[in-house]
């Protein structure tokens, strides 16, 4: 479905970013994959390594990949990160902003600088990214992709979510005005709304068994998502079968929105 179409993916060194990248190549494109060295290792991960693991899986596949390391909030890495991309794999058709923290915190105690990094780097990072895809695919004049990782939480609320949840409905929204602003140019702007999907960025909110079982009991499909869940909607959005698609959001969450009771 992706043949010779060129892809880069944000934060695709593990979890939902890994997933969307090896579907992609899966459909026959050549991928960029985005990692970042943060002053703090996240969750015990090298993630240079793993992004040259990323990799290697996907050349496995039989298509070309770059690692390239960018702080989607740095506004100069990000310029840096679409030009070293697009030079070494000859233009950019697909953005996937997959890039995200999502560190718990009550609501009454959360500090102001915890508020403005995880706006930082979900929203801004989003913006940023597309922006300097964008500029590159209106000069290729071929149009193209951008597709959003925001979440079922741009739906519905999490008592530990307070500086999160408005990020992911932001990115959605982030997502329909550039619909409507590339939309002449041939590219169309989507998010996909993932539910609960196991990977480090809940690992410590699922260690409570009762907390697993409550969730895990309330998705209709009967189990958590796994990263992969999300590939198969993501290369439907960048395909041509997608191409009157845009400004859209797709549920990728095994039913949970819809179990009220
Ligand atoms: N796991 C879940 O249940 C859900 C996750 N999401 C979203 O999916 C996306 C991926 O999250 P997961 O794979 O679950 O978590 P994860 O922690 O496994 O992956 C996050 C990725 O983003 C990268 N990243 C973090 N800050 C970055 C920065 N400043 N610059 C570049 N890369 C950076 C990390 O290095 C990592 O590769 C996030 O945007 C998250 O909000 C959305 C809905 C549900
Ligand atoms: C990190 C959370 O477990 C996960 O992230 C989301 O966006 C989902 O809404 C879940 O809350």
């Amino acid at each position: 479905m992706l043949d010779g179409r060129i892809a880069l993916v944000t934060g695709a060194s593990r979890g939902i970013g890994r997933g969307i990248a090896l579907g992609l190549a899966a459909a026959g494109a050549d991928v960029a994959v985005n990692y970042h060295i943060p002053g703090t290792p996240e969750f015990g991960h090298d993630n240079a390594q793993d992004a040259a693991a990323v990799a290697a899986e996907i050349e496995a596949l039989g298509r070309k990949a770059v690692t390239v390391e960018a702080d989607v909030c740095d506004g100069a890495a990000v310029t840096r990160m679409v030009e070293d991309v697009t030079a070494a794999l000859g233009g950019l058709d697909i953005l996937v902003n997959g890039a995200g923290i999502c560190p718990f915190h009550d609501f009454l105690t959360m500090p102001e600088q915890l508020w403005d990094r995880v706006h930082d780097v979900n929203l801004k990072g989003a913006f940023l990214c597309s922006q300097a895809a964008a500029r590159v695919m209106v000069a290729q004049g071929r149009g193209g992709r951008i597709i959003a990782v925001s979440s079922i939480s741009a739906l519905v609320g999490g008592g530990m979510q307070t500086h999160y949840t408005p990020t992911k409905a932001g990115m959605h929204s982030l997502m329909q005005s550039m619909a409507v602003s590339l939309g002449p140019h041939g590219i169309t702007c989507n998010s996909i709304l993932p539910g609960a999907i196991a990977t480090d960025i809940n690992k410590d909110d699922w260690s409570d068994p009762d907390k697993r079982a409550y969730l895990n009991g309330r998705i209709p499909l009967g189990r958590f998502g796994e990263p992969e869940d999300l590939a198969g909607p993501v290369v439907f959005l960048a395909s041509d079968a997608a191409r009157y698609v845009t400004g859209a959001s797709l549920l990728v969450d095994g039913g949970l929105f819809v179990n009220l009771q």
